[in-house]
């Protein structure tokens, strides 16, 4: 008998929410059935990856967004010109809130594409997870009682530095629940722990993921091919191999409009093992490109859309 294919985790977390889930009101006004506190395990080994088969998932497009977080950025105009438009109607709100001006969501991207000026005034979401993770902000207390700006701090890059010198410790985590700015931001992080572990007599790496909010039907599919992506690239540049991601939800909830996704994803079987690839070992951590990942034996059923909540 061969192992329980993971999908049937997430399909059956997805039953368990939908049928027995506590029905709330939620900041959107849309409603969700919830369940509070989930978990999800896979391994990575062998190029293993949490990759959904019911629904075909945009897999670059969570790559690219996980290269953008790498970059520092928190302004969504490197990622419209990628063609990206996961972030689009969280900046396209507010203008749209603060300029009372009508502005068509299409029109309002397109005009950040082209309008260099404009997206720096309108593009950007505030200090999200890229801020967080490469240059989360410090401040320095002066003789006079004022305090300046300190250096950035890279938590990336230190978790690297970490695993490669003292991989026993219990301490890799890139954190990206700033409270002193989640005020400032279009969104505060919903996945916003990632843990790292040495494991296997020191020649694994695991992640834990802990996402506070989860969108099961939207969000979770990006959520874990990007952490396995990212596990999976800190591996390469620690020299370990990958070992297992052990996915943590607080408020884990399906938005009820949408009941036609469910239906249809739930009534289907998942199909074969995808299998994600690394074909370039770049010098760093921030030096990887969307060129350098590929999926293998990927063979979904077709994609569902949903309304995203906003
Ligand atoms: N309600 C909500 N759910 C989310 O998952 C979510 C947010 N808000 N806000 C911030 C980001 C944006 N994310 C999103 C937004 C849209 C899709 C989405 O529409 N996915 C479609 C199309 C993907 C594509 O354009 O390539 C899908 O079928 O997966 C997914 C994740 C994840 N996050
Ligand atoms: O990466 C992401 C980003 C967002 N989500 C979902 C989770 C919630 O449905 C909303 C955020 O709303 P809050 O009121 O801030 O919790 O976005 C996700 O699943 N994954």
């Amino acid at each position: 008998m061969s192992d329980p294919h993971f999908e049937q985790q997430y399909l059956d977390l997805m039953a368990r929410i939908w049928r027995g889930g506590d029905e709330r009101v939620d900041r959107t006004g849309v409603g969700t059935r919830a369940v509070f506190g989930t978990q999800l395990r896979c391994s990575l080994a062998d190029n293993a990856v949490p990759l959904l088969t019911t629904k075909r998932v945009y897999w670059k497009t969570a790559a690219r967004e996980m290269l953008w977080f790498l970059t520092g950025e928190t302004n969504i105009r490197p990622l419209v010109l990628q063609g990206v438009k996961i972030w689009n109607e969280w900046p396209h709100a507010r203008y749209v809130a603060e300029t009372g001006d009508d502005l068509p969501l299409d029109e309002f991207v397109q005009r950040i594409a082209d309008d260099e000026g404009f997206a720096d005034r309108w593009g950007d979401l505030g200090p999200v997870y890229g801020k967080q993770w490469v240059d989360w902000p410090t401040y320095r207390y002066r003789a006079d009682g004022l305090y300046e700006k300190g250096e950035g701090i890279n938590q990336v890059a230190k978790v690297i530095e970490s695993l490669r010198t003292n991989p026993g410790s219990r301490r890799h985590i890139i954190e990206g629940w700033n409270v002193a700015e989640v005020g400032r931001m279009a969104l505060p992080p919903c996945h916003k722990s990632y843990q790292f572990h040495v494991g296997g007599g020191g020649t694994t790496l695991d992640c834990v993921l802990y996402q506070r909010s989860c969108d099961v039907a939207l969000g979770l599919p990006f959520n874990l091919f990007g952490a396995a992506l990212l596990t999976r690239m800190i591996a390469q540049q620690t020299d370990l191999e990958p070992g297992e991601l052990v996915w943590m939800g607080g408020d884990t909830h399906l938005y009820l409009n949408h009941a036609h996704l469910i239906e249809e994803q739930l009534g289907r079987e998942p199909r074969g093992r995808p299998a994600l690839e690394i074909t370039r070992r770049p010098a760093s951590i921030f030096d990887y490109r969307i060129e350098d990942f590929a999926v293998a034996d990927y063979d979904p059923h077709p994609p569902i859309k949903a309304p995203v909540a906003v």
